[in-house]
């Protein structure tokens, strides 16, 4: 028996490599690609079980909202994912406990293990700040690894009872510090040539420690893609990034 599956966004960079990455699985079954302007309804036609969905933030959630109406399990690696968005979220699937939904800022193994780290050495050090970088064409600011990194890092300060961190720079103009996710400053740097990268930068009296993260090709996010996809069925309500599936 093979699992049915359709892909949201299938004509952009992600949702393209996701086709490919389904179609060459033997357990698994492409049954619907769709992007902008098709007919959501041919995923439910051809029965599908399981959406991935790599759209754009403006978007997702109607995507989101539809799936799970229809008792379809989803995997969601569109960004953009705020606090009010994920109650949202919660409230629908209340509506459809059978109903599963797994929501990652990066299905990248590495990526992953570079904000495990991140959270683990946060209670350590002074002072944390974030530097993403991406292809020019990304739409969003910060990503949706950076905030997630750096509510994980103000998770553990807060756990370990850390004061402020020592910053006494008056921004001559806005912006100069990045931006301020929880208290954890962000910088996002776009340039051709890049894909996706993140420095986590931890200082104290006399010590640095960089943590690096570099995605230099799409196939990087998609073992996790797919293991969310094989698993997203069995974990009904809300799942947040792939860390419990990798356990
Ligand atoms: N979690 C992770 O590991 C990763 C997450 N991402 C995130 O995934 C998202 C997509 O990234 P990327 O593939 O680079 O972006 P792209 O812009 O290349 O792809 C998005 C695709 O979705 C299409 N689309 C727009 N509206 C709809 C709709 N209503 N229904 C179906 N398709 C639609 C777009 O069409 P059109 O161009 O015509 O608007 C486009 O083809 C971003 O939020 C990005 O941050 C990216 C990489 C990894
Ligand atoms: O848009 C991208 O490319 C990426 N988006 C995700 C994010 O915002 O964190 C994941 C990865 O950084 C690539």
């Amino acid at each position: 028996m093979t699992l049915r599956v359709g892909v949201l966004g299938a004509r952009g960079r992600m949702g393209l490599e996701v086709c490919k990455a389904v179609d060459a699985a033997p357990d698994l079954e492409l049954v619907a690609m769709i992007d902008q302007g098709d007919v959501l309804f041919s995923a439910s036609d051809n029965h599908a079980e399981v959406l991935v969905d790599f759209t754009t933030p403006d978007v997702v959630m109607d995507n989101l909202r539809w799936a799970i109406e229809r008792g379809i399990s989803a995997v969601v690696g569109t960004t953009g994912f705020t606090d009010d968005r994920l109650a949202q979220v919660r409230a629908w699937l209340a509506e459809k406990p059978e109903v599963g939904v797994l929501i990652a800022p990066n299905f990248g193994i590495a990526a992953v293990l570079m904000m495990q780290f991140a959270a683990k050495a946060a209670r350590y050090f002074e002072s944390a700040e974030i530097i993403e970088q991406h292809h020019p064409r990304k739409l969003d600011a910060p990503s949706g690894t950076a905030t997630r990194t750096a509510q994980l890092i103000a998770a553990a300060r807060e756990e370990a009872g850390l004061a402020p961190m020592p910053d006494a720079t008056k921004e001559e103009v806005d912006g100069a510090r990045g931006a301020s996710i929880n208290g954890v400053r962000v910088h996002a740097v776009r340039a051709a040539g890049l894909l996706a990268h993140q420095e986590v930068i931890f200082g104290t009296d006399g010590e640095l420690l960089t943590i690096r993260h570099d995605s230099l090709d799409r196939v990087s996010f998609m073992p996790g893609v797919l293991l969310a996809v094989r698993n997203v069925q069995k974990h009904p309500g809300l799942t947040i990034g792939i860390d419990s599936l990798l356990d």
